[in-house]
């Protein structure tokens, strides 16, 4: 690849740039030098994510020279869709093999409590890619003002169901739900998004397994080592504490003997242990906060961030970024997860996957 000249490179303001950003324009509060990231409203996101995370402005004449110099290098595209669309075919075989050999089919319940477009879009989704594998789908869809009792009572039920093999409960929750007590309430054997206590608790002790791992973390394990990144001791930092994806993933990266830290909106110099990392996984639900300077050269980025910011040119009035500038980051990084394209297919997949590993504990079937 050609490495761009400097000049261009100031020119064509990309994508993370201050005043063109179009991530920027939905901001208020926009710096010159700093740029306030408000929170949006990613459903990644953690509810107790801080409401503003200061990122300074990386776009910096020094940066703007690494960039052009490691542009040199061309970035590989980790493939999310690609890898998904292979486990799914491992699945779909798998669960045939499942079905002729002891008559089961495996069972994936959701619930959906509310009228929130991007968790019906989710629950779509998921249910398409289920019925392509040969997983039984059963979907509750509760209206937004449920009580606790309902949305419990439909989870003693599936508990309950020789059917179902996995329970997920779409979320967030509207606000008046206690999200603790109903995750609780799913039975550590159908808990396919490994999001019950004891499944996360097990994630974090030496000597014990899990019964299941959290997609999203769990798909970006699967894409390092599908594309062959070492991480046996090398420095590996992610973004975002939350419990759905920043503290497992840490988990997981640590149980894979990486040494782990983890920045989040506390942190005093997020841009420098950033740099540090061999490895950087990216959960905070904030558009292009990741910027070139952020990246040591050479790095591998997965991007878990899926983010919509305003696009007047595109047909939905929006389109999706992550938290990493892709622009940026890829003449740094030695590797890169796309968004779309990368972490989002792979965490459905997971789920898939999940629920066939479900099916097979339960059914004892090897
Ligand atoms: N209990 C629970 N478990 C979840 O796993 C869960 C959840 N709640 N709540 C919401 C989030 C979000 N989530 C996504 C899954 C796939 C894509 C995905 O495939 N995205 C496509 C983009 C699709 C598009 O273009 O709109 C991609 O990144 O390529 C995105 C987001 C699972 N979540």
């Amino acid at each position: 690849m050609a490495s761009y000249p400097i000049t261009m490179m100031k020119m064509k303001l990309n994508d993370c740039s201050p005043p063109s950003t179009a991530a920027a324009r939905l901001l208020p509060f926009l710096g010159r030098h700093y740029i306030h990231f408000r929170s949006s409203m990613g459903p990644f996101q953690n509810p107790s994510f801080p409401r503003t995370i200061v990122a300074r402005s990386a776009f910096s004449f020094s940066s703007v020279v690494t960039a052009a110099m490691a542009s040199e290098a061309s970035v590989k595209v980790i493939d999310g869709k690609k890898v998904a669309k292979d486990i799914r075919d491992e699945i779909t075989a798998e669960i045939s093999r499942m079905k002729d050999s002891i008559g089961v089919v495996p069972g994936l319940a959701v619930i959906l409590v509310g009228e929130r477009k991007d968790s019906a879009t989710y629950v779509r989704n998921k249910k398409k890619a289920c019925e392509a594998v040969g997983i039984k789908s059963y979907e509750v869809c509760l209206p937004e003002n449920s009580t606790e009792e309902e949305v419990l009572k439909y989870i003693s039920g599936f508990n309950d169901d020789t059917m179902v093999h996995g329970i997920l409960v779409q979320l967030p929750l509207p606000s008046h739900m206690n999200e603790q007590k109903i995750l609780n309430a799913v039975c550590i054997e159908k808990d396919v998004d490994g999001f019950h206590p004891l499944n996360i608790g097990r994630l974090a002790m030496r000597g014990r397994e899990p019964l299941f791992v959290p997609c999203t973390p769990k798909g970006c394990i699967e894409l390092l080592h599908r594309y062959n990144v070492e991480i046996k001791g090398k420095k590996a930092v992610v973004i975002g504490r939350s419990n759905i994806v920043g503290m497992p993933a840490a988990l997981l990266l640590q149980r894979e003997d990486a040494t782990v830290s983890i920045v989040h909106s506390r942190t005093k110099n997020p841009e420098e242990i950033t740099r540090q990392a061999d490895i950087i996984i990216s959960a905070v639900g904030q558009p292009n906060m990741v910027r070139g300077s952020w990246i040591k050269p050479g790095a591998v980025i997965i991007d878990v961030g899926i983010n919509p910011v305003e696009d007047t040119t595109n047909p939905r009035g929006y389109r999706l970024v992550g938290d990493v500038c892709y622009e940026e980051a890829s003449k740094v990084a030695s590797a890169i997860t796309p968004v779309p394209g990368g972490v989002g297919p792979m965490t459905i997949a997971m789920l898939l996957s999940n629920t066939l590993l479900s099916a097979k504990r339960i059914h004892n079937f090897k």
